[in-house]
């Protein structure tokens, strides 16, 4: 995240009216994440999050991830839980953007995530698929290969700005992703942005889950795909075989992969690969700096895509290893 959209301190008390959860003590923006606008805020009662949706986040999509949320937290997942207004809605206003209030998650995201901590995401991703599989609500991915599409359309123009030979480099990838993706795999209600800064820990052990806002209905596998790129490749750009197949035997701990999910987990790869490139460049390229903006590298998972390109099967990743 970042902060996008500013708020006063009287617009906050007329919004934390509309709420059950006491009297503002403080608050302030948070700077970490990329979507929306966050800010940490201690009541009389407790601490929460609030969080204003900014230009991704589709209104019409909020009663999807803020339903999933506590659909998963009543069935046990450590995640955080929206809090419901004096009228009962989840959904509220302020500063003119749509905003909602959730309970704060104890825990630190791991900036160098270990074996176990690989393991123990791989097993609370396949718990999340499970625990989801009777959420009634549906979300199709808006960034799935035709959203890929418009975004790569709307910055193939200027991605030799940040690279000389990317548009060309990535423009044949994504011809071959997409030209191949599958479509006949376990489908359910994936997380899609399970990266390690949304994965809190206290005492090595896994606390919660957080940010659901690109939840959507996808294959089950290209979760695990994101997982992967996110959580098992070192800062020299290497793939570490170890926390791929902890990360791999943790999910299988919990839903076994079916062969022709482990078959397709290269391209999978790729494709979660080129989907964090794309909106990583588009945002490069269009969102202006500020100082509690953060933009990520898209050249990061360009080294990525050229990893998986000359990857031929799920061993390579580490099945079976662990
Ligand atoms: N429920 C929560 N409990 C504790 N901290 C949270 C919670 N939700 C968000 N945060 C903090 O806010 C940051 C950004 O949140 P995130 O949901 O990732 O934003 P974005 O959707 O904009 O990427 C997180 O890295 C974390 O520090
Ligand atoms: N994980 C994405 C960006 C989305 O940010 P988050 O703070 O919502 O996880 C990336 O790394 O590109």
């Amino acid at each position: 995240m970042a902060v996008y959209t500013d708020i006063s301190e009287d617009e906050l008390v007329a919004f934390l009216g509309e709420y059950p959860v006491g009297t503002l003590l403080s608050y302030k923006g948070i700077a970490e994440g990329t979507e929306n606008s966050n800010f940490l805020l201690h009541t009389s009662d407790s601490a929460f999050i609030l969080t204003l949706y900014e230009r991704r986040v589709e209104t019409s999509d909020l009663p999807f991830f803020l339903g999933l949320m506590e659909h998963l937290s009543q069935k046990g997942i450590s995640c955080p839980l929206p809090v419901k207004r004096n009228d009962g809605e989840l959904i509220g206003q302020i500063a003119g953007r749509p905003a909602a209030l959730i309970t704060f998650l104890e825990g630190m995201w791991m900036r160098n995530p270990t074996v176990q901590h690989c393991r123990q995401v791989g097993e609370a991703l396949a718990q999340m698929h499970i625990a989801a599989e009777d959420f009634p609500l549906q979300r199709q991915n808006a960034l799935s290969p035709e959203g890929w599409g418009r975004l790569w359309d709307g910055c193939r123009n200027r991605a030799d700005e940040v690279m000389p030979g990317l548009a060309k480099e990535a423009g044949k990838d994504f011809d071959e992703i997409v030209g191949q993706w599958p479509s006949d795999l376990p489908s359910g209600v994936i997380h899609a942005d399970l990266f390690p800064d949304n994965v809190f820990f206290l005492n090595g052990k896994l606390s919660g889950v957080i940010d659901f806002y690109f939840a959507c209905n996808d294959l089950l596998a290209y979760d695990i795909a994101t997982c992967l790129n996110a959580w098992c490749f070192e800062k020299d750009a290497s793939y570490n075989l170890t926390k791929g197949a902890a990360l791999l035997a943790g999910y299988q701990s919990v839903r076994p992969l079916q062969d022709a999910e482990l078959e397709a987990l290269p391209l999978l790869c790729r494709g979660s690969a080129i989907r964090f490139m794309l909106t990583r460049l588009y945002d490069w390229l269009t969102i202006p700096d500020g100082p509690l903006i953060k933009k990520r590298d898209p050249l990061e998972y360009l080294r990525r895509m050229r990893f998986h390109r000359q990857i031929r099967s799920a061993s390579e990743y580490g099945v079976g290893l662990a």
